[in-house]
């Protein structure tokens, strides 16, 4: 398939009859006290693994759950079960990635067995960004390699990030896109290059946002909730009493990036929040001044003026949450925006997997309204700004590489 001008492989293009597939899939999902809060992202990629597995592939999955350090870094072994139903067949789960009690069970694999490793993000070297070159030296590509025919990049939500599982092996394997990664590219080049369009960014990945932000200014006005709002927010002077030290450890430099959009242009931030006191209580504040509490949600007034805007839009791009959705507490935000794009006309995107999980809390027949939803949120945001996504380039390279040349062993 085309897109942008690069040619990827897809599974029309192969057949897996019997061949050893290591399917690197995204089933990364929202997760509270170690429980899957949302199956979005586990229903969209069981798709691809039935589809290997009723081809008779010996099916490996790879996968990652959050990041190291945070709540909701865990094993793989919920996402394993979850997958069985929809998969078809028993589902295989091994808590380990590389090492011998893996590689043992990938090697007796017979035709139509499914494994899951376990969380690809308990290796170190997974964790980090790298050119290919660096990324096909790492111990993950070279010990796992080996054991594999093919390699079937199906993780559209995390190919904006050049990380060894992502965007190493299809450098060393004959790789094509899975059916996610297929129907990612090919629906979102149709709905990204509309005119009259807002973006509403929230969430916690502010980072990701200050890294496309310079691309989107001018694309749309910006409306901001969650993390992302409070750090601009934060770059525009606001004082923001309790949570100063939660932007504060986002980084300087993510503060100095939020500063160096505002060069550029402006973004809508709250101008009231809902906060939580420390006795725990919840009330709703005006921003700019002493906040009494956490920001954890933006208030009415915000959602008011968000509204708008979106109402003047042709097109809505939802990115992450407005508030600390885990918390039912901190909800209102996040489903007022949605409903309020919802029932806007607007063609309506929705990308990521906690802000398509708040999409379960609006009302059915509204959601029905959605134009489109994607299990990216970064991701998505990256192709909105036109940025490459190694993910993506390397499966273009391991089609011109093997596929093209009928390389397929
Ligand atoms: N005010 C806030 N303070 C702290 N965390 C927040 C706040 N608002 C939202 N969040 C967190 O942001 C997360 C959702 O943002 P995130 O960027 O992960 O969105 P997403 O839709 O999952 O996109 P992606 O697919 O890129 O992860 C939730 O875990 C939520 O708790
Ligand atoms: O949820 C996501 O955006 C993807 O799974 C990527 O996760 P990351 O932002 O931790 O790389």
């Amino acid at each position: 398939m085309r897109f942008r001008g690069i040619i990827v492989g897809t599974m029309d293009d192969l057949n897996f009859w019997g061949k050893r597939v290591l399917a690197r899939v995204d089933i990364n999902s929202p997760m509270k006290d170690g429980r899957l809060l949302d199956r979005s992202r586990i229903e969209a990629h069981a798709k691809t693994i039935r589809e290997l597995h009723e081809s008779g592939a010996k099916v490996v999955v790879m996968a990652h759950q959050g990041r190291p350090g945070g709540d909701d870094f865990d094993h793989l072994e919920q996402h394993a079960r979850a997958l069985e139903p929809l998969v078809g067949t028993s589902v295989k789960f091994v808590k380990d990635v590389t090492g011998p009690e893996a590689l043992r069970i990938i090697d007796s694999l017979e035709p139509g067995d499914v494994l899951v490793l376990d969380n690809v993000r308990l290796l170190a070297e997974e964790n980090i960004q790298a050119e290919p070159e660096r990324l096909v030296k790492t111990l993950l590509v070279r010990e796992l390699a080996p054991h594999f025919d093919v390699y079937v990049g199906d993780a559209f939500a995390t190919a904006h990030r050049s990380q060894p599982s992502v965007a190493g092996f299809p450098y060393v394997l004959p790789s094509v896109a899975g059916r996610v990664m297929e129907s990612e590219l090919r629906g979102l080049s149709k709905v990204l290059d509309v005119s009259s369009r807002s973006f509403f960014i929230g969430g916690s990945k502010v980072d990701d946002v200050v890294k496309v932000m310079p691309n989107l200014i001018g694309k749309g006005t910006v409306m901001t909730g969650g993390l992302v709002a409070l750090t601009f927010a934060k770059a525009y002077g606001q004082y923001l009493g309790p949570a100063e030290d939660i932007v504060k450890s986002l980084g300087v430099e993510v503060i100095e990036g939020a500063r160096r959009v505002l060069e550029k242009g402006k973004v809508m931030v709250p101008v009231d929040y809902v906060v939580e006191r420390p006795d725990g209580e919840v009330e709703v504040q005006e921003a700019g001044q002493e906040l009494s509490g956490v920001p954890k949600d933006v208030g009415p007034t915000t959602v008011a003026a968000y509204r708008d805007v979106i109402d003047a839009s042709d097109a809505v791009i939802f990115k992450g949450t407005a508030g600390v959705v885990e918390d039912p507490r901190f909800r209102r935000g996040t489903v007022a925006l949605l409903e309020a794009a919802l029932k806007s006309g607007a063609f309506v995107l929705v990308g990521g997997g906690h802000a398509s999980a708040a999409l379960s809390w609006v009302e059915e027949g509204l959601r029905k309204a959605v134009g489109y939803t994607s299990t990216a949120g970064g991701a998505m945001l990256y192709l909105a700004a036109g940025l490459k996504m190694p993910g993506v380039e390397a499966l273009a390279y391991s089609y011109s590489k093997f596929i093209a040349r009928g390389g397929w062993p």
